[in-house]
């Protein structure tokens, strides 16, 4: 099997918050002591409530943000090692779709304008090859060549979504970073932008690093899952494994809360949500000791105030869960898979 296309190994992520009036300065640990690979040609999903650190990962991962330890390999070359600068053919290889499309378009500019200027900047051509690779990206994306002539008012949020993604591959990258591409868009939207993914995945190749908040969505894409918990992962694993039988209390906890349509399955979740203890996120500048889950979790022992749990092996095959109390987690009486999970 040849080597992943990212090796992100112990990353850790600080902010350091300026002092205030009335508050001294301090240090926010977003991220720590995260590690996973994403193969190529795959997806790696990361799913997580606000402010566990997804987009922080995937800000460093672009170079947006420094990391304070740990590494990232692309390729088999550390990015660390890149300096100030971040070479050209990186900035190329990795590209970012935001959940606000907006974000990365000009609103001034026609689609098409948006898109010769991505590719000029990294594929040199002529302008008439240059306008058939333009019109070749916007049928990419499933939009009719009209398209090209349009502005950014002028589209829906899930066209606008096809734009953006269209100028992500206008470089031809290699791996993708999706922050939260389809949140802002309603639930059919979301489903297509979604085949879109999976379908220009297989035409290209592409690898892709999935960040979104909420698991069912996430496991439509991704062939690994890893769930993210103030900064640290608490489990990781096939994305059929840990959407169909979650092994952590934690993403138990964000299945419950997530609503789906068939009411069965809701049914369950209710239930399922009305045995977990209610209790706020804590805040990430003073995490909880031993495990940072363990203020809210309906399975917590003494051990889990004091002493951090390390990822280790889940009893479904080739999951990791960080919980002291994995298998009592998966036993069927206290937790059985939820129902309808891999629905
Ligand atoms: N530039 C920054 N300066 C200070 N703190 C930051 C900065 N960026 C992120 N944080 C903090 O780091 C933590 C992780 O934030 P991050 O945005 O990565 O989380 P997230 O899981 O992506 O959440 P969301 O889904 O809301 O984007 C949060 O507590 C956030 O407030």
């Amino acid at each position: 099997m040849s080597t992943p296309l990212l090796q992100v190994r112990d990353l850790a992520v600080e902010f350091r918050l300026k002092r205030g009036l009335l508050r001294p300065a301090r240090t926010l640990q977003a991220v720590r002591g995260v590690s996973f690979d994403i193969e190529r040609g795959q997806t790696y999903g990361l799913v997580g409530e606000s402010g566990s650190g997804k987009t922080t990962i995937g800000r460093a991962i672009l170079r947006l943000v420094p990391s304070s330890g740990g590494s990232i390999v692309f390729d088999g070359q550390d990015i660390g090692a890149f300096g100030r600068h971040t070479p050209l053919a990186y900035r190329r290889d990795v590209q970012v779709v935001f959940q606000d499309p907006m974000s990365s378009v000009n609103p001034r500019q026609s689609v098409g304008t948006t898109l010769a200027q991505a590719i000029a900047r990294h594929r040199p051509m002529d302008a008439d090859e240059r306008r058939r690779e333009v019109r070749r990206l916007v049928d990419s994306v499933g939009l009719a060549s009209y398209y090209t002539e349009r502005y950014p008012h002028e589209l829906s949020g899930g066209q606008r979504q096809r734009v953006a993604i269209a100028r992500a591959l206008a470089v031809r990258p290699r791996l993708i970073v999706c922050d939260e591409p389809v949140s802002a868009l309603d639930v059919s939207t979301q489903a297509q932008v979604i085949n879109l993914l999976v379908d220009l995945q297989r035409e290209f190749g592409l690898s892709y690093l999935f960040i979104a908040h909420n698991l069912d969505v996430v496991r439509h894409i991704s062939h690994r899952i890893g769930v993210l918990y103030l900064g640290r992962l608490v489990e990781q694993g096939g994305a059929e494994a840990v959407h169909g039988a979650p092994s952590h209390p934690y993403t138990r906890m964000l299945m419950a809360s997530t609503l789906v349509a068939d009411p069965k399955v809701q049914a369950q979740r209710s239930r399922e949500r009305r045995g977990q203890v209610r209790s706020e996120l804590p805040s990430p500048l003073a995490p909880p000791t031993g495990c940072a889950f363990h203020t809210r979790c309906a399975w917590a022992a003494e051990n889990c105030r004091t002493v951090m749990p390390l990822l280790q092996a889940a009893p479904q095959a080739g999951v990791q869960g960080a919980c002291h109390r994995l298998r009592e987690v998966a036993a069927p009486r206290a937790g059985a898979p939820l129902e309808g999970a891999t629905a």
